[in-house]
């Protein structure tokens, strides 16, 4: 059996665990309120798309939204992991879409619902290559970028972030255990705004990466 490498991730079958609302600016352009701790969701390993393959419009929303991550590639994993240790257990990163139905989640928030049809549907996350964590040495201060058909709509700094990476990996494995594969989603910053069937998104991480992905309607 061939080993697997972690520059494939995507192929592990492993959990996407999403944080929300992590940039002040993109809570408030929602008007929600700036957490206290981490807020968390998940997304199924179906979820992932890869550039080539278009990002699908599912048949049940009429307001799609891009929002442009850093996603942090877990490399060893661990339950009940320190702070001060937290980033030997990455083992890169990623340039992450967490495309958001918006429509399906206000339905969901309004009714006190989970946001798994709002979050979790196929091609829900679109991933770059594999970044290994030597390119990126201070993730902490990196600027993400993405466009729609040439348009600026997203432009921010992970400095912004109100949980850092350590913090957030500590915060998760506290109750649910990393593996090896994992990635995580460390949120926003403002900008978030409605794709279409065509549109043609684009986005980076200034002087690292950058991918783009088309928007096509599922079919059935
Ligand atoms: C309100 C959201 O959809 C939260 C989220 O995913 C984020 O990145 O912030
Ligand atoms: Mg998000």
């Amino acid at each position: 059996m061939t080993a697997r490498n972690i520059s494939r991730f995507w192929e592990w079958g492993r959990k996407i665990i999403c944080v929300g609302r992590n940039y002040a600016d993109h809570a408030k352009e929602l008007k929600n309120a700036i957490p206290a701790e981490p807020v968390l969701f998940l997304k199924p390993p179906s979820a992932y798309v890869r550039e080539g393959s278009p990002i699908l419009v599912p048949l049940y929303t009429s307001n799609l939204h891009h929002e442009v991550e850093l996603g942090v590639v877990i490399g060893k994993g661990g339950t009940a992991i320190a702070q001060s240790s937290a980033m030997e257990h990455v083992a890169g990163y990623a340039l992450c879409l967490d495309m958001t139905a918006r429509d399906i989640q206000d339905e969901c928030k309004s009714k006190g619902l989970p946001w798994t049809m709002a979050k979790a549907f196929n091609t829900s996350c679109p991933v770059s290559e594999f970044i290994p964590k030597e390119h990126i040495p201070d993730p902490g201060n990196v600027k993400l970028w993405l466009k729609v058909n040439d348009q600026l709509r997203q432009s921010g700094c992970t400095s912004q972030m109100i949980f850092s990476i350590p913090y957030l990996i500590s915060y998760i494995s506290d109750f649910i255990s990393l593996e090896e594969g994992d990635l995580i989603l460390t949120g926003t910053p403002k900008g978030v705004s409605a794709v279409q069937e065509h549109d043609e998104l684009q986005a980076g991480i200034e002087d690292v990466i950058t991918m783009s992905f088309r928007v096509d309607r599922q079919d059935h």
